[in-house]
């Protein structure tokens, strides 16, 4: 099943998500530590931050399920209690490891559309438009991560709803499933649905997203679109005389400096400028490759810090189970 052919039902007019100075403190642990920020409707907007920075306790805020400590978190300017139609308002899927497993996935999904009037048909509906009707008749508990997702996926699918908020909804799958799962949240974003995902690996969502948002240790990092957040892009060039490619491509217009004996980093320019710069003067390539980004430089630091990995021990207390649901519930 393609994104293409997901259903066409009138786009819904978007929410808007609202973080503001939002904390949780566990006994004497800061889990979110005064967050703020905005997601917007037509969007597919990566929630990111290392493992333990605070994105699952920030989603289960947001979806009432726990109580913050200060602050507030806001869909379409009300807290997730007291929205008036929340299924059709908000879609969710936490952890995908709670389903009743000798439940087939189609009873699965059936068992909250009853719960929440939602017809049968749109059930086998969602099944085929994420991807596991052929399995729907099958045990939950013997799908595999992937299958989980989707199926978890189908029942934040199930009222239609504004907002969608999946948590690591590309964990489990397959570089397939992937690709899959960006067409399809990139065609419901398209809806005006506003689209919240969290991810622990930038590189799982980044062609994903339109905005993400940066958190460690319960802190916002940063905030922007993704263009703006990744800054120029830059080249790395290797050749036999770095200095004189340098002066060419400097004389071409190009931001060059020189990072080492052989070779230059380049900012800003499109490889092939540089490969035909060498080539005009002469000069053989012996590489030449984009660099990483700063936002990958900056991700891959936050995520290797060693006070992010001690904090990820936490304080002993193992992390709460999490169901797939319909937004909130206690
Ligand atoms: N109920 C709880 N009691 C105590 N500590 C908790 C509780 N829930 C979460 N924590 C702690 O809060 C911190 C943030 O956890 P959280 O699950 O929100 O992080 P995360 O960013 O979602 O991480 P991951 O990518 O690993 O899912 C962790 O150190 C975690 O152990």
């Amino acid at each position: 099943m393609t994104a293409a052919s997901v259903p066409v039902h009138p786009p819904a007019p978007g929410a808007r998500i609202e973080i503001n100075g939002l904390s949780k403190v566990f006994g004497d642990f800061r889990a979110v530590d005064n967050l703020s920020f905005v997601v917007e409707p037509g969007r597919v907007t990566g929630f990111l931050g290392p493992n333990g920075a605070g994105k699952t306790t920030t989603l289960r805020m947001l979806l009432g399920l726990i109580r913050p400590t200060e602050g507030t978190a806001t869909i379409n300017g009300q807290p997730y209690a007291s929205l008036p139609d929340p299924m059709q308002t908000v879609g969710s899927a936490l952890e995908a490891t709670n389903f009743h497993p000798g439940r087939t996935g189609r009873d699965h999904l059936r068992v909250i559309a009853a719960a929440s009037k939602v017809p049968d048909a749109r059930v086998d509906e969602l099944l085929e438009l994420v991807g596991i009707a052929a399995a729907a008749k099958k045990r939950a508990g013997a799908y595999s991560l992937g299958m989980r997702q989707r199926l978890g996926l189908a029942a934040a699918l199930l009222g239609d709803p504004r907002v969608l908020i999946l948590d690591e909804p590309a964990n489990g799958l397959d570089p397939e499933g992937i690709r899959w799962l960006r067409g399809f949240l990139r065609h419901l974003s398209s809806e005006g649905k506003t689209i919240l995902i969290s991810s622990h690996m930038l590189s799982e969502v980044e062609q994903t997203v339109d905005d993400v948002v940066i958190i460690a240790n319960g802190r916002l990092v940063r905030q922007g679109s993704i263009g703006e957040l990744h800054g120029a892009r830059r080249s790395l060039v290797r050749t036999t005389d770095a200095p004189r490619l340098a002066r060419a491509l400097s004389d071409a217009g190009h931001a060059v400096q020189q990072t080492g004996n052989d070779s230059l980093e380049v900012t800003g320019d499109d490889p092939r400028h540089i490969g035909d710069t060498a080539l005009a003067i002469g000069l053989p390539i012996y590489e030449l490759r984009e660099s990483k980004s700063d936002l990958e430089d900056m991700f891959f630091e936050l995520t290797s810090a060693p006070e992010n990995r001690n904090r990820n021990l936490g304080d002993g207390t193992p992390p709460p189970s999490f169901d797939v649901q319909q937004g909130g519930g206690q």
